[in-house]
């Protein structure tokens, strides 16, 4: 299988419109490619926090748009990242006056909508996303011809219950969109390599470049495979980071060293 990860610069300078443009050009250029992957909040950069409301789409916004005519123009599955999604008062996916998500979007080769992840684990504590946006409550797996996706975002790499949760329900290739900062580039190195190990599964993260909202971007976006060995890993700046991967190496590291048969369930609650 072959991934391409489009690790972007997200900076100020450009415009939303103009950006967007021009990753779907980026997307179009991937043709060949089984699977493209897009970072977090790619529109705005996912610090801009005073931009999340004004950029806001509901899920059939012109992101969703942009990219599934790029999907279907280059013949790809396509992870296009996360937006802004500003859903209907009710929750539900139309358009609507109702609360903000961190919402990723994966896309068929035909173009088609396939799956939608609200980001579970808001990042910023008492501040910026944790408190403008509202958490998704879902996991999403999204089964491809030669592997099952399981989606994250971001700071959901800090959470391992999470990804556990992904393999009970098939995943065997994590996508991990993400706009991580430089300071802590330690941190998602070691916690990419860490979900894999343990999980005993391939995991794509890609983040941004650039700098938005005065936040040194990491890039680094990582390819690491089920025995937690780096496949691939980008530079700090724009970068398109291209891998191909055996899907079949997920069940043959499970087989031969099958640690995930040895899980004790339950220990992640408190004991009565
Ligand atoms: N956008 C994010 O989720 C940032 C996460 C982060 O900075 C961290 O976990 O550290």
């Amino acid at each position: 299988m072959r991934a391409s990860l489009l690790q972007v610069d997200v900076n100020e300078g450009e415009s939303v419109e103009s950006r967007r443009r021009r990753v779907a050009a980026l997307v179009r250029e991937q043709a060949g490619a089984d699977l493209v992957v897009l970072p977090e909040l790619w529109t705005t950069g996912a610090f801009a926090y005073e931009d999340f409301a004004r950029e806001a789409e509901p899920l059939d916004g012109p992101t969703l748009e942009a990219m599934a005519a790029a999907a279907r123009d280059a013949g790809v599955w396509l992870h296009a990242g996360s937006v802004p999604e500003r859903a209907a008062a009710d929750g539900g996916s139309a358009t609507g006056d109702g609360p903000l998500y961190n919402t990723s979007l994966v896309l068929s080769p035909t173009g088609d909508l396939a799956a939608v992840y609200r980001k579970i684990h808001r990042f910023g504590f008492d501040k910026g996303e944790a408190v403008l946006m509202s958490a998704g409550d879902a996991l999403v797996t999204v089964p491809l011809p030669h592997t099952t996706l399981g989606v994250a975002t971001c700071y959901d790499l800090r959470f391992p219950e999470l990804f556990r949760g992904l393999v009970d329900a098939g995943a065997e290739t994590f996508v991990v969109p993400a706009g991580w900062p430089d300071r802590r580039r330690s941190h998602w190195t070691l916690l990419a390599q860490a979900r894999a190990v343990e999980n005993q599964a391939y995991i794509l993260a890609c983040g941004t470049a650039g700098t938005h909202a005065g936040v040194p971007q990491a890039g680094h976006s990582i390819v690491v495979d089920p025995w937690g060995e780096v496949l691939a890993e980008a530079g700090p700046g724009e970068q398109v980071l291209t891998v191909d991967f055996d899907p079949a190496k997920v069940a043959k590291t499970r087989d031969q060293f099958p640690a995930l048969k040895d899980r004790v369930l339950g220990l992640d609650r408190p004991h009565p």
